[in-house]
């Protein structure tokens, strides 16, 4: 039997390639597709508006169908929506937003007590893959001689919301507790001085329509690492948080990462 599923912010840049991606596999059935009811293409077939052809499914705020999971994609009051639809449905919650406040971020750790929830800045393999690799550069850094001075650069599409993303947050978060590091700043100007090594900074880029690259440095007297992901369009994603959906329905409450899903 196919794993029902609802999608959150379904005419979203995201939500889009979900209802896609989603509507084709087999092993999925796309059930339910929830917008925000200011949109304005609130109540249109959730197809037509992905751009594959008319589904029967509209983007709605509220249905009589039960599924076992949700994804979200949409921005942190939609987040919030889709922890209580999810908890309200026992279903699985898959939670993709970026840029949640930390009354969301404690909402979501309590909803793991009553249902299984996957959450990830980024779904994509590669990204999570380069998460790990970056681990073993920290771990392995931390203490040579002369130091080693970690920047993150991030580049994205204009309309992005939140800055700096979600995935150069936690890739700075994995570093920063392999390194003992305890300072983040965001960008510099003026004159800020010599560089402390107990620091990480970050840098947002936002230009066209870029789907998302990271770049982590390690910059030490006489050499230099970088390790960059990029994404070449949004499927990454969304093939990651299907996968994801297929993972967490039925399985027992509790907060699950990308690595559990891919095994990493
Ligand atoms: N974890 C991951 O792998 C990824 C996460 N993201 C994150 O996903 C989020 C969405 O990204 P995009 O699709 O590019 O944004 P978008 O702005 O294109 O889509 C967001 C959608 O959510 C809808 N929405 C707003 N309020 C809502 C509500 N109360 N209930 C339901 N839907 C509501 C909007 O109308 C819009 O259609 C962002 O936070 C982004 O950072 C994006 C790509 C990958
Ligand atoms: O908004 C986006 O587009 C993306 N957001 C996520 C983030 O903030 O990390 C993931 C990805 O980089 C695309």
């Amino acid at each position: 039997m196919p794993i029902t599923i609802a999608i959150n912010g379904a005419a979203g840049r995201m939500g889009q390639r979900l209802v896609a991606l989603g509507s084709e596999d087999k092993s999925l059935e796309l059930v339910a597709c929830f917008e925000y009811s200011g949109h304005p293409k609130f109540g249109q077939d959730a197809g037509d508006v992905a751009g594959i052809g008319e589904l029967g499914l509209h983007l709605v705020d509220q249905t009589d169908e039960t599924y076992e999971a949700i994804i979200d994609f949409s921005v942190p009051e939609g987040a919030h929506a889709a922890i209580e639809r999810a908890v309200q449905a026992k279903a699985a919650l898959v939670m993709a937003t970026t840029g949640l406040e930390e009354q969301h971020k404690a909402k979501i750790r309590e909803a793991a007590n009553v249902i299984p929830i996957v959450w990830a800045p980024s779904m994509s393999t590669t990204v999570n893959l380069t998460m790990k690799l970056c681990e073993i550069a920290a771990d392995a850094l931390k203490d040579i001689q002369g130091g080693a001075d970690v920047e993150i650069m991030e580049r994205h599409h204009r309309y992005k919301e939140d800055s700096p993303s979600g995935t150069a947050l936690r890739f700075g978060e994995l570093i920063a507790n392999k390194m003992g590091i305890t300072k983040h700043i965001h960008g510099r100007e003026g004159r800020p001085g010599k560089r402390p090594h107990d620091e990480i900074a970050y840098h947002a880029i936002r230009t066209g329509d870029n789907p998302g690259e990271h770049t982590i440095i390690f910059g030490l007297l006489g050499e230099t690492m970088e390790l960059t992901v990029r994404a070449s369009n949004r499927d990454c994603y969304a093939s990651g948080a299907l996968q994801a959906a297929k993972f967490a329905a039925g399985k027992k409450p509790g907060l699950y990462s990308m690595n559990d899903v891919l095994g990493l």
